[in-house]
């Protein structure tokens, strides 16, 4: 049975203005219903497929800030989110997340300010600012995951080390574990490879669901690691 907060997602196209470019990303043509029925579910893809519009869309539709942060975040420094959300119907299960976080590297830095706007003496601030871009974004990761909570993440692996990225995988794991569930855009084969965790790929023209190994993230990296010279010599001479 369906255990998670948000079970899938229903599209109603109609309601996306007839000129807007969400009618020709690729991967949404003819989607009208997605299931979420896993702890943690990725989004993979090319460049520019359509993963982030998705996960944004999800967001704002669920109520969370569009530049991220908890639902508790309410700030814009630039408004640039798509319509998407207006055609979404969340189908929600009947638990209800303890706590909940959209965490977006491209917009870290400003949550990051505004974390500190929001510090009080009680609430002291974790200082993201004081520390590396990985260093920082890691912290705010494990300050914010926790059991029964719902995340959504866009490429949380882009400040980290391989090593750094091992331990978030264990952190995401572990809350999935104690009830937490995961959106997860990702280009890392090392997230990916998080165990019983569902993958959609947003290339060939559809969402559909994926295997590891059927990745490009994965392939490209066997590829490399096992093919080196090879690859190099060819691409290279091209
Ligand atoms: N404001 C906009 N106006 C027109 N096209 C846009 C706008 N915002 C995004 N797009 C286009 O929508 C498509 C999907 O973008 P999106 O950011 O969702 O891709 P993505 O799969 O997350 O890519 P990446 O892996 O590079 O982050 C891209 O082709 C992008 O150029």
């Amino acid at each position: 049975m369906n255990q998670q907060f948000i079970q899938s997602v229903l599209f109603d196209w109609e309601k996306v203005g007839r000129g807007s470019y969400l009618r020709e990303i690729e991967a949404f043509q003819g989607l009208e219903r997605l299931e979420l029925d896993h702890p943690i579910t990725f989004f993979v893809g090319e460049n520019g497929s359509g993963k982030s519009t998705l996960l944004e869309a999800i967001a704002v539709a669920h109520g969370f800030n569009p530049e991220g942060g908890s639902k508790n975040y309410r700030f814009s420094t630039r408004d640039s989110h798509s319509e998407l959300w207006k055609a979404l119907r969340l189908v929600k299960g009947h638990r209800r997340e303890k706590w909940g976080y959209f965490l977006r590297a491209e917009s870290f830095y400003n949550v990051a300010t505004q974390e500190e706007s929001y510090a009080d003496a009680l609430h002291p601030s974790a200082g993201y600012h004081e520390k590396s871009h990985g260093e920082s974004f890691l912290a705010l990761a494990q300050n914010n995951l926790r059991a029964n909570g719902l995340y959504l993440l866009d490429e949380p692996e882009a400040a980290l080390s391989p090593q750094r990225q091992l331990s978030l995988l264990v952190q995401i794991d572990r809350c999935a574990k104690d009830g937490a569930q995961f959106l997860i855009v990702t280009h890392s084969p090392i997230l990916l490879g998080i165990p019983g965790a569902a993958i959609y790929c947003f290339d060939q023209g559809k969402v559909h669901p994926c295997a590891y190994e059927e990745t490009e993230s994965y392939r490209v990296t066997e590829l490399f690691i096992n093919n080196r010279q090879a690859l190099l010599n060819r691409l290279l001479k091209e």
